[in-house]
């Protein structure tokens, strides 16, 4: 029986002044105000964590706080950078690493990523692993190789009994902010043979406890079908966790 708690979480990006943020988790936190079904995380720009980690602490809701990345050192020369004991300051419970923004953009590789997933961990913060692979590897046939080689180096020295601390996101790079999110069957299809890789990583059991999201181009349309899927455990959406009502209707219509 699957008895994994679904895990939703809105990756803002690089989205919303502090203002808007409040206005936006004043509205949420009535919204979810009697809602536990599952996990929902909210991951604003490093800005907004002070604001929204006070809005939290002062409500009894089950919304936590996630941040979009950390630096793997916990202090030092890294001008520009946020270490994830900075981020237990704001009560972040989660971190996403690994973005594809992030590799594509910023140039990070499997191997630095590793690093931010075990800084995280050993900070006890939760990774949100993000993996997936691009248009062309699809269409040639090579995501079984790309989604192997990021998780095999992702999660190299992490043990066993972390990983139940850690969350994988699924995201197919042609499927972020494109509008063509995956199907059900398209990510079904990954999200087990993400599984089996974890299995064979590290066990059976383990594979079987761990949370494998999907993020691209998630909508109140296609919500509920994609988390159907027997081995999709949840979501990691961007553009439509920015309206605060299309991201509450997401939640309460697809996981009551
Ligand atoms: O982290 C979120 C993903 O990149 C998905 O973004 P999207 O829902 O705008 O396609």
């Amino acid at each position: 029986m699957n008895v994994r708690k679904k895990i939703i979480a809105g990756n803002w990006k690089m989205n919303k002044t502090v203002s808007e943020a409040k206005a936006f988790v004043h509205v949420l936190l009535k919204e979810l105000e009697e809602y536990s079904a599952a996990d929902v995380v909210i991951c604003p720009p490093f800005t907004a964590l002070q604001a929204i980690c006070d809005l939290l602490s002062q409500s009894s809701s089950h919304v936590r706080l996630g941040a979009q990345n950390l630096f793997p050192a916990s202090h030092g020369p890294y001008t520009g950078e946020i270490s994830p004991w900075m981020l237990r300051e704001f009560f972040c419970h989660y971190v996403i690493v690994g973005h594809s923004e992030r590799r594509i953009h910023l140039g990070e590789t499997d191997l630095f990523i590793n690093k931010k997933v075990k800084a995280a961990l050993s900070a006890s913060l939760h990774p949100i692993l993000c993996i997936g692979e691009n248009l062309e590897e699809r269409q040639q046939g090579l995501w079984k190789e790309k989604i192997s080689q990021q998780l095999q180096i992702g999660l190299k020295e992490v043990e066993e009994k972390q990983l139940a601390d850690c969350v994988i996101a699924y995201e197919p790079i042609w499927a972020i902010g494109t509008g063509k999110n995956a199907t059900p069957e398209q990510a079904q299809e990954v999200h087990l043979f993400i599984r089996e890789e974890i299995s064979r990583l590290f066990s059976l059991q383990s594979a079987q406890k761990l949370r494998i999201q999907y993020g691209g181009s998630v909508s109140p349309e296609n919500a509920q079908e994609l988390l159907l899927c027997p081995d999709i455990d949840g979501l990691l959406i961007g553009g439509a966790s920015l309206d605060v009502r299309t991201f509450c209707s997401i939640i309460l219509n697809s996981t009551a």
